[in-house]
């Protein structure tokens, strides 16, 4: 298992709380919990952006993290993120954030200490352009947004 960087910005992550793992030998992502010091009204269609009491230093830039909705969050209750998908910079130290979008017609209570998100670590290839006049043939060419047709 990769060992990556953390500092506890919250003592009571790691002592109320437990610090980010894996639920499962085969999870893919790490819960992040709302480090709130009172219950937090969301309401319908509001965007709040959320402290974890974690920063990360991944330092590599063949990693990166992101930041992605729980399922049954965002499905059962409509508690997905702001921006969609948080992506972490490998040389990023700050606090994890989480932009909370309530999606749901109704107002959604988030209370301390509720894991809202999943963090996953990916891996990253860095790219630089290589500027040409022309690009050799693919079978696909320019088309696109469904020129592939629906069946
Ligand atoms: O959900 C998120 C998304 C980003 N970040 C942090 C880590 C990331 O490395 C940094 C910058 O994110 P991004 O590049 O997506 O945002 P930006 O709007 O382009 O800001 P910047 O100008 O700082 O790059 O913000 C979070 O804590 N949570
Ligand atoms: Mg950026």
């Amino acid at each position: 298992m990769h060992a990556l960087q953390a500092k506890v910005l919250d003592p009571r992550l790691g002592a109320e709380w437990p610090l980010p793992a894996y639920a499962t030998t085969g999870s893919a992502g790490l819960d992040l919990r709302a480090m709130l010091q009172e219950p937090l009204q969301l309401q319908s269609g509001e965007t709040q952006l959320l402290p974890t009491g974690l920063a990360i230093h991944i330092a590599d830039p063949g990693l990166a993290a992101m930041i992605l909705p729980r399922s049954g969050m965002g499905h059962k209750h409509g508690i997905v993120l702001g921006n969609l998908v948080g992506l972490i910079d490998s040389d990023y130290q700050g606090q994890l954030m989480v932009s909370c979008w309530n999606r749901s017609a109704s107002a959604f209570t988030i209370n301390p200490g509720e894991r809202i998100a999943q963090l996953v670590l990916v891996p990253v290839l860095q790219a630089r352009f290589e500027i040409v006049e022309e690009f050799d043939d693919s079978q696909r060419g320019s088309g696109g947004f469904g020129h592939t047709g629906s069946h």
